[in-house]
């Protein structure tokens, strides 16, 4: 019931309000399955990701544990900066084919700490980690949160695995038309 109720403060959800039991179940159901189909971010969402019947295994692509390793043996300290919530990072990344990326870093963050497009929290971050936004190199995938994170004096990477990325019309090579 706390969770439901939860649920339905965090945002404008369009559900109305339920008086039994089976209708409240239904109504938990229905508000999940319209968060999954927003690919929702609010926290109270993503905390039930940690509700799991059978261990998760992550899949990881092959340049990040070498990286990862790189990055702590030159003494650097790493992160998790996710919209996942922190328990569902330890679930997820605690198993995968290639090792436990949680053994290699320093933390997870979710949104406890703020949301990802909000640059308050990277100064957040920051502070919990004892470093200044200027030490601090971001990598993500999401350009409002590459945005946020800059205006926080954060560096920032966006990375992109599946589309080539260009910072200049120069390095354009168009399709060929033959
Ligand atoms: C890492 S736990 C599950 C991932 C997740 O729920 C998610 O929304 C991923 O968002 P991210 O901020 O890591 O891009």
């Amino acid at each position: 019931m706390g969770l439901f109720l939860s649920l339905q403060q965090e945002d404008m959800w369009p559900g109305n309000g339920v008086d039994d039991l089976q209708q409240m179940i239904q109504a938990v159901v229905d508000k999940v399955c319209w968060q999954m189909s927003l690919d929702g971010k609010t926290t109270m969402f993503k905390q039930l990701a940690a509700f799991t019947a059978r261990p998760m295994k992550a899949e990881f692509f092959a340049d990040v544990f070498p990286a990862v390793r790189k990055w702590k043996e030159a003494g650097m300290k790493v992160y998790i900066y996710s919209s996942g919530s922190a328990e569902a990072q330890k679930l997820i990344f605690g198993q995968s084919a290639k090792g436990k990326i949680l053994e290699l870093v320093d933390g997870p963050f979710d949104t406890k700490i703020g949301h990802k497009v909000e640059n308050e929290s990277y100064q957040r971050i920051a502070d919990c980690t004892g470093g200044s936004t200027n030490n601090i190199l971001f990598l993500t995938d999401v350009t409002q949160e590459a945005g946020a994170a800059e205006e926080a004096d954060v560096h920032v990477a966006v990375v992109k695995t599946y589309y080539s990325l260009i910072t200049s019309f120069s390095k354009l090579y168009l399709p060929s038309s033959t």
